[in-house]
């Protein structure tokens, strides 16, 4: 795919513009005959641009987003960027609600001899429109901006370079190779940004690629500075869950001004606004470290050879499928690390045969994890943070608390996170909110499919789960959440089918009595591009 940007979509001129119930409305001169008045969902208005060659004037960028597009005849593309260029005073409702003007490109955003801009475009994340996404929207955009912004930003913001994935370990690839750069030692790094358009699994692989450092840490108020040598990721979820992207945004979702028109902005709107008017800020990190013997599950198409090791035990038609090991020590996530029922189901979901099902492909797998109900064994320690003494100053002596065991034997469910929605409407930590770096646990025992599926369908309403407390023939049952500073759960079971740990995505094997450790790594790993109103008041 090259990298030459080409020139933007010509705007289309407006007049009349105006706003009205919650939608830009304008009158097109080509359409006047017509009479007809065009609109866009103020919802769907990116951002406002100077027009290059005018004195006055300005350019509204629009994102257009067609569900189903693929099923119409003929097939539509399933996004669409419009440009209005008008000379009109702009409708005042279109700076505000995350709606933001751009006289500047972003330093971040600037390819130069001290700044790399990589976009990376990951073929496999969720229904495979990554590509089209940066075809169709992404690489226009950045053309249009660079148009609108003069001759030295046009050059600018020219990304360094576009990665296309070729398979699943592409983008590691692609981390390592920058942090060699970066860590190149002859004084001539440059900073980073860098572009995901893929889901969850794009991060965690930049987070693991590109690290050399030994990232844990028990200080949890070492996340205050984060190294301007970090790299920024930029997160477009074209992914499945986007787990991080959606709660990161959170708290900006839902803030559209106005009710009558949707639902509020969509996920890719947001993302294109955070790009281009964003600000970094250091990303939370734990570290899951791991017993000896402990291997990183995934599997390759084998039809070619038909070698590569067990095939999948559930989740699907595995014929074309071998399993490919590689041995793993620990591993650097952003979002969760689990065993039991969640680990479980991003196992045994992600065959190409669920994969088709986007979102779903979670939801069907759930379901015959639920009829078979297994209680997983294991013994689950958690080190709880300690606690503020009367002044609310940490004691001078930062000991540690001791870690301390759960009582029950068998579970359900052990999930840690640093995130509050692992999907868009799954809020499994309501507590938790965008920065905050707490590590949060929510648990459950072996209590039944029946009762496991209603605390689950409580976080789809909310997070109501975190409050749960019932009796049955065990006694008084609860789901329990807690922030914690250390988790560590040891696993005593005879089948590998239930010995699966996932760590944002990523599958760890462990052999009987393995054990995973799960701690906050400190400060500095990478930075994120956030909307400037997530970020944390001085
Ligand atoms: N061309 C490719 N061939 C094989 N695997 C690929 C290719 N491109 C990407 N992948 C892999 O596909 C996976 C996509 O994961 P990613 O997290 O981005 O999407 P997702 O699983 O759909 O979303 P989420 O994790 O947010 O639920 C990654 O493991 C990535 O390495």
């Amino acid at each position: 795919m090259s990298s030459q940007l080409d020139h933007g979509p010509r705007p289309t001129t407006a007049q009349d513009v105006r706003v009205q119930d919650g939608n830009l409305v304008w009158t097109s001169p080509a359409n006047r005959g017509d009479g007809a008045q065009r609109q866009v969902r103020l919802d769907e208005v990116l951002f406002t641009l100077p027009a290059a060659d005018a004195h006055a004037g300005s350019i509204i960028v629009c994102l257009k987003e067609h569900d189903g597009a693929e099923k119409q005849t003929p097939p539509q593309p399933p996004f669409q960027l419009v440009a209005l260029r008008t000379d009109e005073a702009l409708p005042d409702q279109l700076l505000g609600d995350g709606r933001g003007r751009i006289d500047r490109l972003p330093d971040y955003l600037r390819s130069s001899d001290a700044n790399e801009v990589h976009v990376v475009v990951s073929t496999g994340s969720g229904l495979g429109l990554a590509a089209a996404f940066w075809e169709e929207v992404l690489r226009l955009v950045f053309a249009l901006v660079g148009e609108a912004l003069g001759e030295e930003d046009k050059e600018a913001a020219r990304p360094s370079d576009v990665v296309v994935t070729e398979d699943a370990h592409s983008v590691r690839r692609f981390a390592r190779a920058l942090g060699e750069r970066r860590r190149g030692g002859d004084g001539s790094a440059k900073s980073a940004t860098v572009i995901l358009l893929s889901g969850d699994g794009g991060v965690v692989d930049m987070l693991n690629g590109g690290s050399s450092r030994d990232g844990s840490s028990n200080d949890s108020s070492s996340n205050d500075s984060s190294s301007p040598a970090a790299p920024i990721v930029a997160l477009l979820p074209l992914g499945t869950g986007n787990a991080l992207f959606h709660s990161l945004h959170k708290p900006v979702a839902s803030s559209s001004s106005s009710p009558s028109a949707g639902s509020g902005p969509s996920p890719l709107v947001l993302a294109l606004r955070t790009l281009f008017l964003g600000a970094p800020a250091s990303l939370p990190a734990f570290r899951a470290s791991f017993s000896p013997g402990a291997h990183v599950v995934s599997y390759v198409p084998t039809k070619a050879d038909g070698k590569g090791g067990s095939m999948l035990t559930a989740g699907g038609d595995d014929a074309d499928l071998a399993r490919k090991d590689a041995a793993v020590e620990s591993l650097y996530g952003a979002i969760v690390a689990s065993y039991g029922f969640h680990a479980s189901i991003v196992h045994e979901s992600d065959t190409p045969e669920y994969r088709v099902h986007g979102s779903k492909r979670f939801g069907m797998v759930a379901q015959d994890l639920l009829r078979e109900s297994h209680p997983y064994r294991a013994r689950l320690s958690v080190r709880r943070p300690k606690p503020l003494s009367a002044s609310d100053a940490p004691p001078p002596q930062q000991q540690q608390q001791p870690l301390e065991d759960f009582s029950s034997a068998t579970h359900a469910y052990i999930l840690a996170t640093l995130v509050s929605n692992l999907e868009r409407t799954f809020t499994i930590s309501p507590a938790s909110a965008p920065l905050d770096n707490r590590l949060r646990l929510v648990h459950f025992g072996a209590v039944g499919g029946q009762r496991t599926m209603e605390v689950m369908m409580k976080a789809y309403d909310g997070g109501a789960h975190v409050g749960m407390a019932w009796e049955d023939g065990d006694g008084p049952q609860r789901v329990a959440y807690e922030e914690v500073d250390e988790l560590r759960v040891e696993v005593h079971e005879d089948d590998a089918r239930w010995r699966k740990f996932c760590v944002d995505g990523t599958i760890v094997e462990v052999p009987r009595g393995g054990h995973m450790v799960v701690e906050k790594a400190r400060a500095g790993l990478l930075r994120v591009l956030v909307d400037p109103r997530v970020l944390p008041r001085r």
